[in-house]
């Protein structure tokens, strides 16, 4: 199933700039281990926000979940989720 997950990220300005540094790293490292088994095949930078809109690809709700609650940076976000079924006018839907 494909989602369309809208992620914000807060961290507290007060968090120490060697620990966000880390979660950062982290979150990347998670980030593009997931884009590469397919999981994550969307990424997009929010002009002027730290956000993203992304699209996921998970078995359904519950890997959803597990994958996104996994995120190092999961405890700093609030994220909106939209599950997405094909269109009837795409091209895809056409054969
Ligand atoms: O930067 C973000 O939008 C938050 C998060 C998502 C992937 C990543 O590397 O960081």
């Amino acid at each position: 199933m494909l989602y369309m997950v809208d992620m914000t990220v807060n961290l507290p300005h007060d968090m120490p700039a060697d620990r966000a540094d880390d979660i950062k790293a982290r979150e990347k490292a998670y980030a593009l281990d997931l884009q590469r088994q397919g999981k994550w095949p969307h990424i997009w930078r929010v002009v002027g926000e730290y956000r993203n809109i992304s699209i996921f690809d998970a078995a359904d709700h519950s890997e959803l979940h597990q994958l996104l609650s996994q995120l190092p940076l999961f405890p700093y976000m609030v994220i909106k989720v939209t599950p997405l079924c094909q269109h009837p006018s795409s091209l895809q839907a056409q054969s």
